[in-house]
């Protein structure tokens, strides 16, 4: 078992009137981004509280983020000028890397296919984390806290979650992926920050973070448990949270919903996780 001695959360926020676009259906654009916030504030909750946490970065351009971050260990970074600061380390890598550094870094004068595609919109995502990986580790070179990327629609989130994730990395180290509830897409990455994994969200991402780690024989363990798996995308997710019961629902996503009128209904044996294998 290896020691884990604290955690760098990457948590990325979108800016509003792009943020929760699939429930464009069942919630108007002010609903969305409240509940998109109060989600983000229930995931923050948690991770503030975690003992290992040492830092959350929240990676955002949404004009309440600062509001979001007027928490301790939260800070904010700005998407767009971490995007901007991270072209030009790519122009010039020899201006940002520091000259002594214990870390083995990769070699940067090579093309880095770390760098995702930025002109393809779904990959805003995987830019934005492959460029605050880059900046964490320049900034701690020599740090050995874990870099924990995690959604922010997580409202069943809970500490006993993020431990699972712990302990599954203190078992075999590589790389924890924590999938969403169809058991295809990824919430959670857990890994070291001289992993630099290939960010892969998207449809099927799960499976392609999962492959990229095999392929390079890294051990790789799956997590499948509620608190992590049910982001809330679409009217379905809405309803499945609907039916949970009110007390294991973060509490500023509860508020959210009474204020806006749902009922939370809970059902028992609701939630399940489809085609999680
Ligand atoms: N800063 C930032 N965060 C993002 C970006 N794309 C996704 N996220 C965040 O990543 C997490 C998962 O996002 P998704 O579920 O893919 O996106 P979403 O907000 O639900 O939006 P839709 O796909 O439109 O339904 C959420 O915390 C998002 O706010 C991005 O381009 N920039
Ligand atoms: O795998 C992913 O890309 C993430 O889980 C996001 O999936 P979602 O868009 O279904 O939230």
């Amino acid at each position: 078992m290896t020691t884990v001695s604290g955690i760098q959360v990457l948590l990325p926020i979108k800016p509003p009137g792009t943020a929760k676009s699939r429930l464009a259906g069942v919630l108007d654009a002010s609903q969305r981004s409240g509940l998109a916030t109060a989600m983000a504030q229930d995931v923050i909750a948690q991770l503030v509280l975690h003992p290992l946490v040492t830092r959350i970065n929240l990676l955002s351009d949404h004009p309440g983020a600062a509001t979001l971050a007027r928490v301790p260990k939260v800070r904010l970074v700005s998407e767009n000028l971490l995007l901007q600061r991270d072209d030009g380390l790519a122009a010039n890598p020899s201006a940002a890397v520091p000259e002594a550094s214990d870390r083995a870094r990769p070699d940067r004068s090579r093309p880095d296919r770390s760098r995702p595609d930025r002109s393809r919109p779904d990959h805003n995502l995987n830019a934005l984390l492959a460029a605050a990986c880059r900046q964490l580790v320049q900034e701690h070179p020599v740090d050995d806290s874990l870099i924990l990327v995690l959604h922010a629609d997580l409202p069943l989130l809970t500490a006993a979650d993020i431990d699972a994730a712990v302990d599954c990395y203190r078992e075999q180290q590589g790389m924890v992926v924590a999938t969403d509830s169809a058991g295809t897409g990824t919430n959670l990455l857990l890994f070291s920050p001289g992993l630099e994994p290939r960010f892969c969200f998207g449809p099927g991402s799960r499976e392609a973070h999962v492959r990229w780690a095999q392929k390079r024989n890294l051990p790789v363990q799956v997590l499948c448990r509620p608190g992590l798996a049910l982001d809330i995308d679409t009217s379905d997710d809405l309803d499945c949270l609907l039916q949970m019961a009110p007390a294991s629902v973060g509490e500023y996503t509860r508020h959210w919903l009474t204020a806006a009128g749902f009922v939370q209904q809970p059902r028992t044996n609701t939630f399940t996780l489809r085609n999680a294998r």
